[in-house]
């Protein structure tokens, strides 16, 4: 196929968030000329930049967009933390540990700042990228790319023209609501009854951490889940997820403290009494959203990309990481089609938009999952079953959590392998219940749940070598389905 000369081709992106960034200079590396467009001021001038969450848990998906522009080491190596297992919390303010991954793969936790400042330093690294700082997209057309913004630190508008337009303007994307007056464009969301408070465990006076580091910390608690991801600083981002109606009823500081107390014992000394009340109380619960839509383009000349197409719940870490992967995938489409982006933009909605609303399908699912793990014991069982189902059959059971993080299977892959495997479950669980009561006893007389015993392990194991040539042959004939 002929090579379509990219270095006349002219490309505005919309949003210089994490995505944004990122693809503007996939673009820019590719030849084209980009101009990034972003509403705020440029957030390395700022003292404070207000967002949404400070820092966030980056995975394969999103290391392998680092990666193509050179920036995995700089961000991973020198400034992500290490996070090799779950730290499970439980009421009584005991701890449990539990591996993400036996070969030792980790999820790292990295500032949403420095991410964003570290791709736009290499976006300006660029000649043929100019970004736009303070500039607000107001109208767009999607046809023939044409979109204007405002100034709004001189209150001048300004036009621009191009071959392409690409909305990485976020969950409330103005490219989006403008794709949404075109003919077939399919759009839902959906807002969740829960919302979300940050609030943060300080590093000890000496500047360590309060909490082993390498963590991912998370208070199971059903509907009031809680996890904090570990600062650069040594401090740590909490995240309080609860159905708005919690956080309307605590509005006293004996309210809230009592219900530390009840749920979280040990946060309340590690966040500071004092702190939590005043954090609390400063702070307001954020909604999260869930957006699907389809397709991402018009015709050759407008793309969403990001949150702007696929605004997720954040309860699978993976709204960046996917988003980031948008990237990778545009890019792997612009080589095999030579840059024709009549062909690559119709080929980019076919190929990312059942990935996409698959990872924003699960990440609801997962919200729904662990909203009913009420308590530790239940998700160190799920978790526990997880490692043992995968340890029986490796070449069949490889967790859900594990594919989607720890792999680049494609995420509609992954949800098809999950009915699977819950069918699976469903089987296991129900012969399990054939010895239920006697397992029960096991289960809760001793702390078999955390270990679980080796005598249910021994039954579990009874039971699946006994459907072992059921769920081999279904793995098999699923595994050659996928
Ligand atoms: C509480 C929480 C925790 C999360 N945790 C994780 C996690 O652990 N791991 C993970 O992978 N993801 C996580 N996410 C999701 C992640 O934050 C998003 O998926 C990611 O930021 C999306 O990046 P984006 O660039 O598409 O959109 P955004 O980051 O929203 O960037 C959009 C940009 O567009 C700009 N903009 C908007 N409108 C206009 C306009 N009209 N004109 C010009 N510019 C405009 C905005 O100013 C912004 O800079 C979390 C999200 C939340 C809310
Ligand atoms: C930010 C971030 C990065 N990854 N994860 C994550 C998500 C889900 C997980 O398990 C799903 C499951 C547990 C138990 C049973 C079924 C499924 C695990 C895990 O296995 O450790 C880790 C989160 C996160 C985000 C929000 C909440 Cl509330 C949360 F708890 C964790």
């Amino acid at each position: 196929m002929a090579k379509h000369e990219t270095k006349d081709k002219k490309v505005t992106v919309v949003g210089a968030g994490l995505v944004g960034t990122l693809e503007a200079c996939f673009l820019a590396k590719r030849g084209y000329q980009v101009h990034l467009y972003e509403y705020r001021p440029d957030i390395r001038t700022l003292e404070h930049v207000p967002g949404r969450s400070i820092n966030l848990a980056m995975s394969v998906r999103g290391r392998t967009g680092l990666k193509a522009v050179g920036l995995e080491d700089h961000v991973i190596k020198n400034h992500g933390i290490p996070m090799h297992s779950r730290m499970i919390h439980n009421t009584d303010g005991t701890t449990r540990a539990i591996p993400y991954n036996k070969d030792g793969q980790c999820i790292y936790s990295v500032g949403r700042r420095f991410v964003n400042e570290v791709l736009l330093n290499r976006a300006e690294e660029f000649p043929n990228l100019t970004i736009h700082f303070s500039h607000k997209l107001t109208s767009c057309r999607l046809q023939d790319g044409q979109a204007s913004f405002l100034n709004t630190e001189t209150g001048e508008e300004v036009n621009r023209k191009a071959d392409v337009l690409i909305g990485c303007d976020g969950a409330y994307s103005n490219v989006r609501r403008a794709m949404m007056r075109q003919p077939f464009f399919n759009y839902n969301q959906t807002y969740i009854p829960h919302g979300y408070m940050e609030l943060c465990i300080p590093a000890t006076p000496e500047g360590e951490f309060v909490m082993p580091a390498n963590y991912l910390h998370i208070w199971p608690r059903g509907q009031f889940m809680m996890i904090a991801l570990p600062n650069q600083d040594c401090s740590w981002t909490v995240t309080l997820f609860m159905p708005f109606p919690i956080f309307e009823s605590l509005t006293t500081q004996d309210q809230l403290l009592s219900f530390f107390q009840t749920n979280y014992p040990d946060a309340i000394s590690l966040i500071g009494r004092d702190r939590l009340v005043k954090d609390f109380f400063a702070n307001r619960a954020l909604p999260m959203i869930s957006v699907k839509c389809s397709p991402y383009h018009v015709g050759s000349t407008a793309l969403l990309m990001g949150d702007a197409a696929h605004a997720m719940v954040p309860f699978y870490g993976q709204g960046m990481n996917c988003g980031m992967e948008d990237c990778v995938v545009l890019d792997e489409l612009l080589e095999e089609y030579s840059d024709d982006l009549a062909t690559v933009l119709p080929a980019y909605s076919a190929k990312r938009s059942p990935d996409a609303q698959a990872i924003v399908d699960l990440a609801l699912y997962n919200y729904i999952e662990m909203r009913d793990l009420v308590n530790s014991r239940k998700f160190l069982f799920r978790k526990k079953l997880d490692d043992l189902l995968s340890s029986l059959m490796p070449k069949y059971w490889l967790p859900l959590y594990t594919m989607v993080t720890f792999t680049r299977h494609p995420y509609h892959v992954c949800i098809g392998r999950k009915s699977w495997q819950d069918k699976v479950l469903k089987r296991v669980l129900s012969m399990a219940g054939v010895l239920g009561v006697g397992a029960g006893v096991v289960l809760t007389k001793t702390d078999a749940l955390h270990g679980l015993s080796s005598s249910f392990i021994t039954r579990l194991s009874t039971i699946l070598v006994k459907t072992w040539s059921t769920v081999t042959t279904a793995a098999a004939t699923a595994s050659l389905k996928n």
